[in-house]
C-alpha cells in the first residue's frame, strides 16, 4: 500500500493503491509507518513521497465516504505528522494530486511537480470541503484569492499555473522522482520552520473584508443551491480570522456538516454513476469489457445547421480532421462562416500555452458539397433535420460511398435507428449519436444501438465521446430514446397544469427552485415550439390528418392538450419569434417576461372547454412533473433500454440540466422513497385516469413492494423475462 526504499540518504515512500492511489486506511497506515521508520533511522536525512504508476494520489476513496467501514485514521493527523517531521519531506507530484492527495503534499516541506501534473481540491464537487486542513494551509501558501478560487470551484490546475501561484517549488519535464530526490538532498540541514505552512501567516490583502464580502456574493451565485461552496468559503474565511489551530477546528465542524448532508451523498453518487455508465452492456451480451473500438482518425459531418456546426467544432477541438458537407454552396457558405466563428471563439477561450486549434488548414477542416469526399473517412455523423425520408436517402448514399469499415452515425433525438439502418447494406455499422445543443458545449452524448449495431460500433462511439470530452451513455432504441422519452410525460404534465389553472411562470418557478437550470416552458421556448409541433404532426396528433370529430382534448382515448399547437398556429415558436409561452424583447431575445396575451388565451381556453380553474400548489406541480418523468424511467429500465438507473441519472445531469446535487431523477426517487413515489402516482392517476404517464409502472410497483431497496440493487429485481430485448 506504500513502498519504503532508500536513495541512499533519502527515504522514498511510494503510495500504492491502483488505479489512482486513493488514500485508503492501509495507505495511510503504511505512510505513517514509513515516516516513523525514516524518523528512527539516523542514516536517513530526508524523505520523499511519490505515487505509484505516475500518479501522486486522487485523494480519499469516494466509495468509502458512505461505507459503514469508513477509515477511522485521520488524514489531517497524518498531514500534521508529515509537516512536523524533523527531516525535510519533499512531494514528487506526477499525474494528479487531488483532494486529500494535495493535502498530503501541502503537509510536505517542498513540492516538485511534473509539467503534465494537475492539482486541485475537488471536494466541493463531491459536496464536501478539504477536511484535512487544506482550507487552512492553502491560503497561507498561495494567498486568499487563489486559494478561495481553487477550493470553492474544485478546479484542477496545471503544474505551470501551480508554479506561478507558488503551490509548487519546481516543475520538471523529465523524471520527477529523481528531481525530488535531488531537491531533498539539497535541502538537508536547512531550517524547516519557514517551510511549515501551519506556522505561516495568511498573506494580507489591502482590504480583506471587502474582498471576502464580494467573493461571498460570487460564490453564492455560482453555487445554484449547492451548500458546499458556501461552507468552503466559510472555512477559508476562518483562515483569515483565526490562528491555525482554531481554523482547523472550524474546518472540522463545517466538514462534519457537509459529510452528513444529502447533497454530499447525491454528488458522490453522481461521480460514481458517471463511471458506472461507462461500463455499458446490451441485453444481447455485448459489453465494454469485450468490445474493441476502431480508431477514428478522420470524420465527416453532414449538415451544417445548429447541431452540425457544434459537432464540427467539437471534432476540431478533439484534433480529429473533419470533412463538413452541405447540400449546396449557399448552405455551405453560411455553415462555414458559422463554424469559423465558433472555432475562433473556442480558440480565444483556450489556455495560453495549450495546443492551438488548427482549423485554417484544409487538411484538418474541409468544407464541401461533394459526397465523394466522404470516401475515406473513418466515421460520418449525419446531422440533417429530423426527417426520416431524408435521413434514409443519405444513409443509402453513405453505404454506397463510404469505405467498408466506416462507422455511420445519425444525430437524431427520437427517430428509429433500425429504420435508418435499413437503408444501408451495413446496418451493423449504423448507430445513433444524439448530441445536445450547443453540441460543442453540452457534455452528454446519448449513444443508441439498433437491432444490428455491432459491439465494435458501440465501442467506437463510446471512444469518440471520450475523445470529444463528453460523457457517452449507451442506450437502446425506442421513441425518444432515454432522455426525451422521460421528458415527454414531464412536459405533458406541465401543459396539463396550465389547462387546470396554473401559469407557465408558476410551473417554471417551482422546477427552477427545485434546481433545474430552466423550467419546462422556458426550455420549450428556447428549443423552439415548432420542433414538437412538427413531430406531433408527423405522429398524426395534430394537423389535417386528425380525423374529423376527434375531441379537441383527446387522442386515442387519452388526454391530449392542444395548447402547444394553438401557440404554433398563432406563429408563436418561442424565443426565435419573440413569443411563445412568454414574450421576449425581440425575435431572438432571451429575456422571458410573463405575457398577458397568453394569460387571456388560457382563460378563454378553459372557458371554451368548460374547465373550472383551480389553485395548484407547489407540491402538486413538482410531484406531477417529476414523478411522471421518474415513472417513465422505471418503464425504460424494465424494457432493457438502459442497463441501470445510473445511466438515466447521468443523462439527466449532463443533458437536461437536472441539479447534480440532487443526484439525478432515479437517485432522487430513492431519496424520496419508492413507496411514497408510488403512493403519489396512485393518487394522481386516480384523479387523471386518462393520463397513462401517471399510471405507476410495474417495475416501480415491484420495487416499492420490497420497501425502498438501495438503488444499486434495483436491477437485481428485474427478471430476465421482463426484458424487452
Ligand atoms: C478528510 C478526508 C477528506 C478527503 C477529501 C478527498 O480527498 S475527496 C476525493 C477528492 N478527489 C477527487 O475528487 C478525485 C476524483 N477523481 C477524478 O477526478 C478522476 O477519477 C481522476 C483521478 C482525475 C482520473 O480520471 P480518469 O478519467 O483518468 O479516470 P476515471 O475517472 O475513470 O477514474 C479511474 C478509476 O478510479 C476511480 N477513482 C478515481 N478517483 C477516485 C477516488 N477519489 N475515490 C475512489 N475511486 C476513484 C474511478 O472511479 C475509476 O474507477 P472505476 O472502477 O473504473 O470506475
Amino acid at each position: 500500500m506504500a513502498q519504503y526504499a532508500r536513495s541512499p540518504a533519502v527515504a522514498v515512500i511510494r503510495l500504492r493503491n491502483p488505479p489512482v492511489n486513493t488514500l485508503s486506511f492501509a495507505v495511510l497506515q503504511a505512510l505513517e509507518d514509513g515516516l516513523e521508520k525514516a524518523d528512527a533511522d539516523p542514516s536517513v536525512k530526508a524523505v520523499m513521497i511519490c505515487g505509484e504508476n505516475g500518479k501522486f494520489s486522487a485523494g480519499a476513496d469516494i466509495r468509502g465516504f458512505s461505507s459503514p467501514n469508513r477509515p477511522v485514521k485521520s488524514l489531517a493527523a497524518l498531514v500534521s505528522l508529515i509537516e512536523s517531521s524533523k527531516k525535510p519531506v519533499v512531494a514528487a507530484i506526477e499525474g494528479i494530486a487531488l483532494g486529500g492527495g494535495l493535502e498530503v503534499a501541502l503537509g510536505c516541506h517542498y513540492r516538485v511537480a511534473h509539467v503534465k501534473a494537475r492539482m486541485g481540491l475537488p471536494e466541493v464537487t463531491l459536496g464536501l470541503l478539504p477536511g484535512a486542513e487544506g482550507t487552512q494551509r492553502l491560503p497561507r501558501l498561495i494567498g486568499v484569492p487563489a486559494a478561495l478560487d481553487m477550493i470553492t470551484t474544485g478546479k484542477h490546475i496545471p503544474a505551470t499555473e501551480a508554479l506561478k501561484l507558488g503551490l509548487v517549488d519546481e516543475v520538471v519535464e523529465e523524471n520527477t522522482v529523481e528531481a525530488a530526490i535531488r531537491l531533498a538532498n539539497k535541502v538537508i540541514g536547512q531550517p524547516l520552520g519557514p517551510r511549515r505552512l501551519s506556522l505561516k501567516p495568511v498573506p494580507k490583502l489591502p482590504d480583506m473584508e471587502a474582498f471576502l464580502s464580494q467573493a461571498r456574493v460570487r460564490v453564492k451565485k455560482q453555487a445554484q443551491g449547492c451548500l458546499a461552496p458556501e461552507l468552503c468559503f466559510q472555512a477559508v474565511r476562518a483562515a483569515t480570522q483565526m490562528p491555525f489551530a482554531d481554523g482547523v477546528r472550524r474546518e472540522r465542524e463545517l466538514f462534519m456538516v457537509l459529510l452528513s448532508s444529502g447533497q454530499a451523498r447525491a454528488l458522490q453518487y453522481a461521480f460514481l454513476a458517471e463511471r458506472a455508465a461507462q461500463k455499458w452492456t446490451t441485453p444481447g451480451g455485448a459489453s465494454w469489457s469485450s468490445a474493441t473500438p476502431q480508431p477514428v482518425r478522420s470524420a465527416a459531418v453532414i449538415g451544417l445547421g445548429t447541431m452540425g456546426r457544434g459537432i464540427v467544432t467539437s471534432l476540431v477541438k478533439a484534433n480529429i480532421p473533419v470533412v463538413a458537407l452541405e447540400q449546396d454552396l449557399e448552405y455551405l457558405n453560411t455553415g462555414r462562416k458559422a463554424v469559423m466563428l465558433l472555432l475562433e471563439r473556442e480558440a480565444m477561450k483556450m489556455e495560453v500555452g495549450a495546443q492551438t486549434l488548427d482549423f485554417h488548414n484544409p487538411a484538418r477542416l474541409q468544407f464541401t458539397v461533394d459526397f465523394d469526399s466522404l470516401r475515406d473517412v473513418d466515421l460520418v455523423i449525419e446531422a440533417v433535420f429530423e426527417n426520416m425520408a431524408l435521413k434514409k436517402e443519405i444513409f443509402h448514399k453513405l453505404s454506397r460511398i463510404c469505405k467498408p469499415g466506416a462507422l455511420l452515425c445519425t444525430n437524431t433525438s427520437a427517430l428509429n435507428i433500425d429504420e435508418i439502418a435499413s437503408a444501408t447494406s451495413r446496418p451493423q455499422q449504423v448507430i445513433g449519436t444524439h448530441f445536445f445543443s450547443p453540441a460543442h458545449v453540452m457534455r452528454l452524448l446519448e449513444i443508441i444501438y439498433g437491432r444490428h449495431t455491432s459491439p465494435t460500433a458501440i465501442a467506437t462511439a463510446v471512444q469518440l465521446a471520450k475523445a470529444l470530452k463528453k460523457v457517452g451513455v449507451v442506450v437502446g432504441n425506442c421513441f425518444g430514446f432515454v432522455g426525451n422519452r422521460m421528458m415527454f410525460p414531464y412536459v405533458q404534465q406541465a401543459v396539463f397544469l396550465l389547462e387546470e389553472g396554473s401559469r407557465p411562470e408558476a410551473v417554471d418557478r417551482v422546477l427552477e427552485d427545485f434546481g433545474f437550470k430552466i423550467g419546462p416552458f422556458r426550455m420549450s421556448d428556447l428549443a423552439g415550439l415548432d420542433v414538437g409541433w412538427r413531430s406531433r404532426q408527423g405522429q398524426g396528433l395534430t394537423g389535417p390528418s386528425v380525423p374529423a370529430g376527434t375531441p379537441a382534448r383527446q387522442r386515442q382515448g387519452q388526454r391530449y392538450s392542444p395548447l402547444p399547437d394553438l401557440l404554433c398556429e398563432s406563429g408563436r415558436f418561442g424565443q426565435k419569434t419573440g413569443k411563445g409561452w412568454y414574450q421576449y424583447e425581440k425575435a431572438g431575445g432571451r429575456t422571458a417576461t410573463p405575457d398577458p396575451w397568453l394569460h387571456s388565451l388560457l382563460a378563454q381556453y378553459r372557458d371554451t372547454h368548460g374547465i373550472e380553474p383551480r389553485f395548484i400548489d407547489q407540491e402538486e406541480i413538482l410531484e406531477r412533473c417529476l414523478f411522471s418523468l421518474i415513472n417513465e424511467g422505471f418503464a425504460i429500465l424494465a424494457e432493457g433500454i438502459a442497463s441501470g438507473p445510473e445511466h438515466l441519472d447521468v443523462i439527466y445531469i449532463n443533458g437536461y440540466g437536472w441539479p447534480k446535487h440532487k443526484g439525478g431523477p432515479m437517485f432522487y426517487a430513492s431519496t424520496v422513497g419508492l413507496p411514497r413515489v408510488l403512493a403519489k402516482l396512485h393518487k394522481y392517476s386516480e384523479a387523471h385516469p386518462d393520463v397513462p404517464g401517471l399510471q405507476p409502472s410495474a417495475f416501480l410497483k415491484k420495487l416499492a413492494a420490497v420497501g425502498n431497496p438501495p438503488i444499486k440493487e434495483w436491477m437485481s429485481y428485474l427478471s430476465q423475462q421482463s426484458s424487452r430485448l
